[in-house]
């Protein structure tokens, strides 16, 4: 509906088109020079946070997946297991079509390209794809909002918990947001990574013809709110750039560390 804006959870199943977010999004050959530009800063640090000598282990969860697999290129080369998660069946069914090389999944190769490039070799794109579609063990829904946040599934405590752009989304206040970090630190192991990507100043963002808005945060209420989860802050990178699609002010990228006691 013209005007209507979407949020969280229920409209996610309802409203999300996982083929216009990522026609919108992750367009990497044609679509416009700022949301590229994003990718590019997005694989850049994760390609710096999981590379050789960076963070690695048995078990990676990635929350609020989405329809994408970009968040995992670098990754994948660094754990043995990845588990991935969303809200709505749509999203995990688009993922599904791309893991198991369905007619009509979503083309990641030039993405992918630009991956194995900053590795250093971008002719074994394809070994890469295999790899994260080896990696993948399993797909599952989690709600963020409520715990435990992959309900009655059993996981193994995690060494590197990831969320990229979609704490924001599901999260409807500061207080939703904290509360939802506390669930994400409370799946990882003590000494375990909380990695991270949050847009900053965020209002709202196109999906194809429909408006989806969330929680506007600051950088510092982001730090504060990963500290309080019992994490420390490693890294925090942020950006100005933004998307064409959204009303943000920039990016920030986090690597943080629970603590070992924890
Ligand atoms: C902007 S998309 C981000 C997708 C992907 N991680 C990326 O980097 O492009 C926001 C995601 O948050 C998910 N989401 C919304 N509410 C959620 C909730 N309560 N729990 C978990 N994920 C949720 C949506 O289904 C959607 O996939």
């Amino acid at each position: 509906m013209e005007g209507k804006i979407y949020k969280g959870g229920e409209d996610y199943e309802q409203e999300f088109n996982p083929r216009d977010y990522l026609t919108t999004y992750y367009n990497f050959d044609s679509g416009p020079v700022e949301e590229k530009e994003i990718i590019k800063f997005s694989l850049q640090n994760l390609y710096q946070t999981f590379s050789a000598g960076g963070i690695r282990g048995d078990v990676l969860i990635d929350i609020g997946s989405g329809p994408t697999i970009y968040q995992l290129l670098s990754a994948c080369e660094a754990f043995r297991e990845i588990i991935v998660t969303d809200y709505t069946p749509q999203n995990l069914q688009e993922l599904q079509k791309w893991l198991k090389k369905e007619p009509g999944a979503y083309d990641w190769s030039s993405i992918v390209q630009h991956v194995c490039e900053l590795e250093g070799d971008r002719s074994r794109w394809q070994e890469k794809e295999a790899k994260l579609r080896r990696t993948v063990t399993r797909v599952l829904r989690c709600d963020v909002t409520k715990s435990p946040a992959l309900g009655s599934a059993q996981v193994p405590l995690a060494d590197c918990v990831l969320t990229f752009l979609a704490m924001e989304c599901a999260c409807l206040d500061v207080d939703t947001y904290r509360a939802a970090l506390r669930r994400l630190a409370d799946l990882l192991k003590p000494g375990g990574h909380l990695v991270t990507l949050v847009t900053l100043g965020f209002q709202n963002y196109m999906v194809g013809p429909k408006k989806f808005s969330g929680v506007y945060l600051e950088k510092e209420t982001v730090e504060k709110a990963v500290q309080d989860a019992g994490c420390q802050v490693l890294k925090c990178n942020c950006t100005p750039l933004r998307y064409s699609k959204a009303f943000c002010t920039g990016l920030c990228f986090i690597v943080a560390r629970k603590s070992s006691s924890a």
